[in-house]
């Protein structure tokens, strides 16, 4: 691969596994499509980005691989299947991170899927503020530590670390490796959708991606207000469908099995 663009990877857990600390407010079913919702929401936006030179989903969710191939990025299925955080996550990247380096890519962009505030000018600010090799670039969550954004060229330089604490930890790797981490301020990368608290700010600022469509459309943004008083849903339009009761969670870390790992090139 001679060109010299980053590539997007996208981790994403099994919908129906997905959002288990937001448990308190939302039933497994409406977890999966909140999920769901948000990884349409960053793919739209990386897979609109020609800054970045293609992009990644590496997931072992059906439903997943079929919504990244039906928009154009490579899937590459996840081998073992998705473990408990944060082991799925880091073995997840790790694995992209070697198929990438074996492509000879310049670099990647890791991208959670839970982040759905973000925009396109973010993706270039990261992109074209990254330089060449030996480089990271790494964005913090707003909150509980983690990273929200880890860019590195080339792919397999950087030792992913997610988990707790995680955003010290790349940082101190870098450090490790004589790479000083440029760290851009992009406060919608901060905003990933992890707890209760994180969702009820993402509800009090409208906007028009397709999971805060979800969350009022479905009529979850209102039972929330009732939950707890939120002057700014007061203005919510009235939610057009029926409420769906919370369903059980399936048996989430079940195996899974896929075949070889996928070509890079978008199929
Ligand atoms: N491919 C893959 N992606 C993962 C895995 N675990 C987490 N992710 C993704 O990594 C990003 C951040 O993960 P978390 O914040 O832990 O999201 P989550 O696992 O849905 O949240 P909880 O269920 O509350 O832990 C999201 O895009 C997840 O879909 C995994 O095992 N495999
Ligand atoms: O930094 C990390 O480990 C990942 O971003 C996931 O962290 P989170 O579950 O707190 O979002």
């Amino acid at each position: 691969m001679t060109d010299s663009r980053l590539w997007a990877v996208v981790p994403v857990k099994p919908f129906a596994c997905a959002k288990q600390r937001l448990a308190p407010l939302l039933g497994a079913g409406e977890r999966a499509a909140l999920a769901r919702a948000m990884f349409t929401d960053v793919l739209e936006v990386v897979l609109n980005s020609p800054c970045l030179g293609g992009t990644l989903v590496i997931t072992s969710d059906d439903d997943a691989a079929a919504i990244a191939r039906r928009a154009g990025a490579a899937v590459l299925p996840e081998t073992p299947a998705a473990a408990p955080r944060p082991a799925g996550l880091v073995q997840a990247v790790r694995q992209a991170a070697r198929v990438l380096a074996a492509e000879r890519a310049a670099g990647m962009l890791v991208v959670p899927a839970d982040l759905p505030s973000i925009q396109r000018s973010d993706i270039e600010r990261i992109a074209l503020g990254h330089g060449s090799a030996p480089t990271v670039t790494l964005v913090g969550a707003a909150k509980d530590g983690g990273t929200n954004a880890l860019a590195c060229s080339p792919p397999d330089l950087l030792p992913i670390c997610f988990g707790d604490d995680s955003f010290r930890r790349h940082h101190a790797a870098s450090m490790a490796l004589g790479v000083v981490p440029k760290i851009p301020v992009l406060p919608r990368f901060g905003r990933d959708i992890d707890r209760p608290g994180d969702l009820y700010a993402f509800l009090e600022q409208p906007s028009t991606t397709r999971a805060f469509a979800y969350l009022t459309d479905s009529g979850i943004a209102r039972r929330l207000l009732e939950l707890r008083e939120l002057p700014g849903l007061r203005k919510l339009p009235e939610p057009r469908l029926p409420q769906r009761a919370p369903e059980r969670a399936p048996n989430c870390f079940s195996a899974f099995t896929f075949g070889a790992t996928a070509a890079l090139s978008p199929e």
